[in-house]
């Protein structure tokens, strides 16, 4: 068992990808011996946990996540603390497993009751094990035309409604089994009626002991904020031939400079973008320079900038190594060209000849808009992705839903999905911002970035990432790579950031050589 940290990468296995992990270990162990495992693990990691705990509630659900808790509920009793089991299961109708852990539980002298005892202190403990896995099966059967048309709405036993609120509002700390109940372990979404009340996310003693796998859930959409400080236990089952769903990327291996370098080594990034307050009234220069200042301090060997502003802008006095440049006098087939931070309108009359002349290309915001507005565009996007140009994609999850023709309730209720489907369509490397970027190339495993946090959510960070992303492909990294590793230190950077201090897209960038 071991905690996890953004510090490595590591796979991860959706919820048809464990099962299958699950069934192909059973085969080979004797009967219960899964379930057995698991519920030591839980008691193990509990009683680290909180030490001084006397009592431990565990609200079981009535499945195989339950099965989980009345095993660890069997371990605490045994181990002298006083175990009080809510269990929402019935014997005649549990699963085998789950119906064996509950007479064991029964046989250590457990205390059975309706809800969580009344005098839990902060030193005690909550073990939410009443849903897991079960709930993304349930989600896909909901999804599957063939069930939701004749699916009524699921109603929710409200005895498993009022466990599920006395976990959320908890003061003592609680750990969940496998997974925060009512979390979807393959989009990192509630299912439906499980999610919690809007408001301030759980308090900071929220824990989850992921088991025989790590699920995409876990770290994307509400996944990030509902798990809390994330533990590991693997059962002793390694996942065989079953190949990862998705990847949680790990820091970049540092490059080492050769003495023998020159700025031509690291390569030119442009920026395109920033339409001038003369245009519409609406100055957007700034995001330009964001996008600049980052692109320098990722360690471009040159950035040039192409306001989209007519020349008002000759110099930036904060950023003399910026080299301001007119479009026209750009050679966008020898660049990298960062294109669309603070583009407004004016950037769709640059895009045809950006994106069909480019050597490297990152689309951001304003390039992203327009694209989804003309299929033109969408289709000389696609044509350089097909030529094997590289081509990065960064849009938040309203660009996203924009450039699929989706919601942004669409987009998010299957963040790895939109992003694969975004990378596929454009033949592009995809980066779908938000809490736990998803980063998808065409044909390969997605990845999704371990580090940032709400920080990061103020104006001008996207354009620094892209920025970032820029430098990256200039220097030679592939599309891939320079995604992963730029949204990966750009979560870094916000994730280092110290305490009390306000995160300003402009500190960020220049932050972040150091
Ligand atoms: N699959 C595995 O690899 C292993 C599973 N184990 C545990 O078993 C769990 C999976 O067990 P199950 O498949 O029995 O599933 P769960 O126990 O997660 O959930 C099944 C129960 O939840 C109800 N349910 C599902 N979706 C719901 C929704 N949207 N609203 C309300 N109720 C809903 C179902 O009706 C069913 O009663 C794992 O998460 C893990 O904790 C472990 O024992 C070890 C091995
Ligand atoms: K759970």
């Amino acid at each position: 068992m071991h905690r996890i940290t953004p510090h490595q990468p590591h796979p991860l296995f959706d919820s048809a990808a464990t099962g299958r992990i699950e069934r192909a270990a059973a085969a080979t162990l004797p009967a219960h011996q899964l379930m057995q495992r698991a519920g030591l693990a839980v008691a193990q990691l509990a009683q680290a946990l909180a030490p001084y705990a006397r009592t431990v509630w565990l609200a079981c659900g009535p499945g195989n996540n339950g099965g989980d808790g009345l095993e660890a509920a069997m371990h605490l009793q045994r181990n002298g603390r006083q175990a009080v089991v809510t269990w929402l299961g019935q014997p005649d109708k549990a699963p085998a497993d789950a119906r064996a852990s509950w007479l064991r539980a029964q046989a250590a002298g457990v205390q059975w009751a309706d809800h969580a005892p009344d005098q839990l202190s902060s030193c005690d403990l909550c073990i939410d094990a009443l849903l897991g896995l079960g709930v993304s099966a349930s989600s896909s059967r909901a999804m599957d035309p063939a069930h939701a048309m004749n699916a009524p709405a699921r109603t929710i036993d409200p005895r498993l409604r009022a466990c599920l609120s006395m976990l959320r509002h908890s003061l003592a700390p609680v750990l969940a089994v496998d997974l925060p109940s009512g979390l979807d372990a393959d989009t990192g979404q509630y299912a439906p009626g499980l999610a919690p009340d809007p408001g301030p996310p759980p308090g900071p003693a929220r824990y989850t002991l992921s088991l025989l796998s790590l699920k995409p859930g876990l770290f994307t959409a509400a996944g990030r904020d509902a798990v809390g400080q994330l533990w590991f236990d693997d059962l002793g089952v390694a996942p065989g031939p079953e190949p990862p769903s998705a990847w949680l990327s790990g820091p970049a291996l540092a490059a080492p400079r050769a003495h023998a370098s020159h700025k031509g080594s690291y390569g030119d990034v442009a920026v395109v973008g920033g339409e001038g307050l003369a245009e519409r009234g609406l100055g957007m220069t700034g995001a330009a320079l964001l996008a600049a200042s980052a692109a320098l301090h990722s360690g471009a060997g040159r950035v040039l900038v192409a306001l989209l502003d007519d020349g008002q802008l000759p110099l930036d006095p904060q950023q003399p190594e910026l080299m301001l440049r007119r479009f026209e006098a750009l050679a966008l087939e020898r660049l990298t060209v960062v294109c669309g931070c603070g583009g407004g309108q004016s950037v769709g009359q640059r895009l045809p000849e950006v994106i069909t002349r480019a050597a490297r290309l990152v689309l951001d915001a304003d390039a992203l808009n327009h694209i989804a507005g003309h299929a033109a565009l969408q289709a000389l996007v696609l044509a350089r992705g097909q030529q094997g140009r590289p081509t990065v994609l960064t849009p938040h999850p309203l660009e996203a839903a924009r450039l699929l023709g989706l919601s942004t309730a669409q987009v998010q209720a299957d963040r790895l999905g939109a992003a694969r489907q975004l990378a596929t369509r454009f033949a592009a490397v995809a980066v779908l911002k938000g809490s736990g970027s998803v980063i998808a190339a065409p044909g390969q495993t997605p990845a999704i970035n371990p580090t940032g946090n709400a920080l990061l959510a103020s104006a001008g960070t996207g354009d620094v990432l892209a920025g970032m992303v820029g430098a990256r492909l200039a220097a030679g990294a592939s599309p891939l790579n320079a995604a992963c590793d730029a949204v990966y230190a750009h979560g870094r950077a916000a994730d280092a950031w110290p305490a009390g201090q306000a995160l300003t897209a402009g500190e960020l960038a220049r932050r972040l050589g150091r």
